[in-house]
């Protein structure tokens, strides 16, 4: 084997050279970055690829569309107008007043999903969107639009199924959410009370007369078809026999639900919000609300302006000269006119109902 010295001297040589040209290019690749073109490294990547725009930060549209995203996968799920939680007229997206500080939030990671610590439980066309929407002015509230019907319907999903419909919220924000069925279903009260018992309960309550009509009118909404309020009322009409067993009148008979969850929490973890003084004096009753809930008072009038057409309030941005927001079409529908004979039967049945529910909670909801 001949020997080659020439051999020898020239690699160590041509390693430098290598190693030399490697150097260089990581120096030429991090000079391009730092000039802004690197499209690979993570800082970059919420910005325009195209440099003769400026960088984008990270925008309230971006939420929104991830929001959106998100309430559309829970729409195809449910079929009542306001299980979809999509009450408002106009500018849907603008409801929720602090999105914002989500996007600062989940940008610093100090969001976390939470199970709710107050719930709306009821009751059925008793304003409880109206109340939701109100709230969800608050900044120390954030609250699920749609409703989950978790603890009625969903219960099998398990609680980290309904952790996850929960929206993020920062340390010492309220989770919150409404599910006006709850407060007359038998088996809600012991799962929420399994979840946490120290579970703050709001239940929306309405004269149980119009609130009847108005469930009726709801379903003949959607099935056109149906019998007369005034047939569905009754088992025998000359009998005076009212038919119990319909849910609309059946759920109007709120002292023999509220049994039911004074079984598992005291009286002073539920709150009753008139349906009535809602409409009339909004911000009266937030104020009772938000002190039910611990929390700062910052819906105030100011929120509120009454809407002549619309025949009830609508919210407004204090600060900003925005157009009010009112809730949507199926919210304050125009109910059919009932027999008077029927109505004054009817609130004949409630009387001894009201008069109890009256008692347990210390408060004269004025209905008879
Ligand atoms: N601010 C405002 N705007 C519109 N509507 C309002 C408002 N406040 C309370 N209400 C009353 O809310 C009633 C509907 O109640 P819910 O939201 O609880 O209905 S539902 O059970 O979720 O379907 C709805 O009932 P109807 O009038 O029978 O449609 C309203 O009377």
């Amino acid at each position: 084997m001949e020997y080659s010295p020439h051999c020898h001297s020239t690699q160590p040589v041509k390693n430098k050279l290598f190693v030399f040209c490697i150097m260089l290019s990581l120096w030429v690749y991090m000079l391009y970055c730092c000039a802004g073109y690197c499209c690979t490294t993570p800082t970059f990547m919420m910005e325009e690829r195209d440099s003769r725009n400026p960088p984008r930060p990270l925008q309230k549209q971006d939420l929104e569309m991830f929001l959106k995203s998100q309430s559309r996968d829970l729409l195809n799920n449910e079929s009542d107008a306001d299980s979809k939680g999509d009450g408002w007229e106009e500018n849907k997206g603008d409801v929720v007043y602090d999105e914002d500080s989500g996007v600062a939030g989940a940008l610093n990671g100090s969001e976390t999903k939470k199970l709710p610590q107050a719930i709306i439980i009821g009751v059925k066309k008793g304003g409880t969107r109206a109340l939701l929407e109100f709230l969800r002015l608050h900044p120390d509230i954030r609250a699920v639009g749609a409703e989950p019907h978790f603890f009625d319907r969903n219960y099998e999903k398990g609680l980290e199924w309904y952790r996850e419909l929960m929206p993020e919220t920062q340390e010492g924000q309220l989770t919150m959410e409404k599910t006006p069925s709850y407060f007359v279903t038998k088996e809600v009260p012991g799962r929420i009370h399994a979840m946490s018992k120290d579970t703050k309960l709001i239940v929306v309550v309405r004269d149980p007369v119009t609130r009847a009509i108005s469930d009726y009118t709801q379903t003949r909404s959607k099935k056109p078809d149906i019998p007369s309020f005034e047939s569905l009322t009754f088992k025998n009409i000359t009998a005076n026999l009212i038919d119990t067993s319909w849910s609309a009148v059946q759920i109007g008979m709120y002292a023999r639900h509220l049994e039911q969850w004074l079984q598992f929490f005291p009286m002073s973890q539920l709150l009753f919000v008139s349906g009535e003084r809602l409409i009339s004096d909004p911000a009266g009753e937030m104020a009772r609300v938000q002190h039910f809930l611990g929390l700062r008072r910052e819906v105030t009038h100011k929120h509120f302006h009454f809407n002549p057409a619309k025949g009830f309030p609508c919210l407004k941005r204090p600060e900003g000269n925005s157009k009010p927001h009112c809730l949507g079409k199926t919210k304050g529908r125009t109910h059919p006119n009932i027999d008077p004979d029927v109505i004054q039967r009817l609130q004949d049945f409630y009387k001894p109902f009201n008069k109890k529910f009256y008692q347990m909670t210390g408060h004269d909801f004025g209905w008879d």
